[in-house]
């Protein structure tokens, strides 16, 4: 049998490299590269786009654009690792462990989003909850999150590069800062729909000194609520929901043992794996609990993502590669 053909459009940028070290090694596929001369040749790489079985855009989203109006067969399935379609109409939404038969539509679908680093942590911590009404729509969530710089692309990851080239140092004076202070960031639109919140979440990003991991938190306020969950209710409609799930794990409640030194969340414990982990804290006499999610933001947030939902497409194990 002939083996998939699969083409990364941006296989030079940050994603597209992961991508194609997670893909390199296998002999199931087949990797159709572009001369590096041609990368940005329109007709090149709509030859390639239309003779490949899958196309991997690792691109900004104007180019994402670009290279979908360049494909013309309704044989190649794509799959879009930028922001461009993640709330479009026609696409389906690539993260297979946030809704029960989100697998099936990602395997039948010709058009794929993958998921935002970001909306992959705040969803897997918060849909679980509204889809099994632990808490109301109508909570309002806010998210604390703070990324590697990776998580800017080769941009910032230059920009990092040379901070510590100046300082002779493997840090910087830039260790940590918030951003996205105008509001309504990019990822925004994409964490209120496929979240099933009624408003959007306030959303405050953070970018560290350090190259790839990410933390995304939640607070919440339970005494906001009637009848607030407990801690272990709330932990407990997470660890059920996705149960069986490689990908996804979560936590034991309230457990100290996954801290550093018994204290500290850190961001980067997951990098180089595909895994989000959620972690559920809470105190049921003062009524606060706080959910966490801390992933690769090139693994599960990213690179790691694309393969899986590459796998489901072709209709493979899904856990190849990763
Ligand atoms: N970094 C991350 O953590 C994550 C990134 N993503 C998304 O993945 C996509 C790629 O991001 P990332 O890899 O970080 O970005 P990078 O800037 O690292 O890479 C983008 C690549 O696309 C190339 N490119 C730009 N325009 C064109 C074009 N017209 N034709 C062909 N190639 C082009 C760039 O080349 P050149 O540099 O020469 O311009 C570069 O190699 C983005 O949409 C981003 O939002 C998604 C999740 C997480
Ligand atoms: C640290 C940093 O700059 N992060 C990027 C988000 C990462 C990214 O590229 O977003 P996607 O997941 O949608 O592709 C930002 O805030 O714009």
């Amino acid at each position: 049998m002939n083996k998939p053909k699969i083409f990364i459009d941006g296989e030079a940028g940050t994603t597209g490299l992961q991508i194609y070290s997670r893909l390199n090694e296998r002999d199931d596929i087949e990797l159709v590269s572009i001369a590096a001369s041609k990368r940005k040749d329109a007709d090149e790489r709509a030859k390639l786009l239309n003779c490949v079985d899958v196309a991997i855009l690792c691109l900004p989203d104007d180019a994402a654009r670009e290279a979908v109006s360049l494909v013309n067969s309704s044989q190649v399935k794509i799959l879009d690792a930028s922001t461009a379609y993640r709330t479009a109409q026609g696409w389906v939404y690539g993260f297979p462990e946030m809704n029960p038969g989100q697998r099936d539509k990602i395997a039948n679908a010709q058009f794929v989003s993958n998921p935002g680093c970001y909306p992959t942590g705040f969803l897997a911590c918060v849909r679980p909850l509204i889809a099994q009404g632990i808490l109301p729509t109508s909570f309002p969530v806010t998210i604390n999150a703070v990324s590697g710089y990776s998580g800017g692309g080769k941009s910032l990851i230059q920009k990092y590069d040379s901070f510590h080239e100046q300082q002779k140092s493997a840090t910087s004076d830039y260790p940590f800062g918030i951003y996205g202070l105008q509001f309504g960031h990019k990822h925004v639109k994409e964490m209120h729909q496929h979240s099933g919140l009624a408003s959007p979440p306030l959303f405050i990003p953070a970018v560290g000194d350090f190259e790839q991991g990410m933390l995304v938190q939640i607070p919440l306020p339970l005494w906001t609520l009637d009848n607030p969950p407990s801690g272990e209710e709330i932990h407990q409609a997470i660890a059920q929901y996705y149960q069986g799930e490689k990908f996804v794990q979560v936590a034991p409640f309230n457990n100290p043992s996954l801290l550093r030194d018994g204290t500290f969340l850190d961001a980067t414990a997951v990098n180089g794996t595909n895994i989000v982990q959620v972690f559920v804290f809470a105190n049921d006499n003062t009524q606060e609990a706080l959910l966490v999610a801390r992933l690769d933001n090139l693994g599960k947030g990213a690179s790691g993502a694309a393969v899986q939902n590459l796998n489901i497409m072709l209709g493979l194990p899904e856990e190849l590669g990763l």
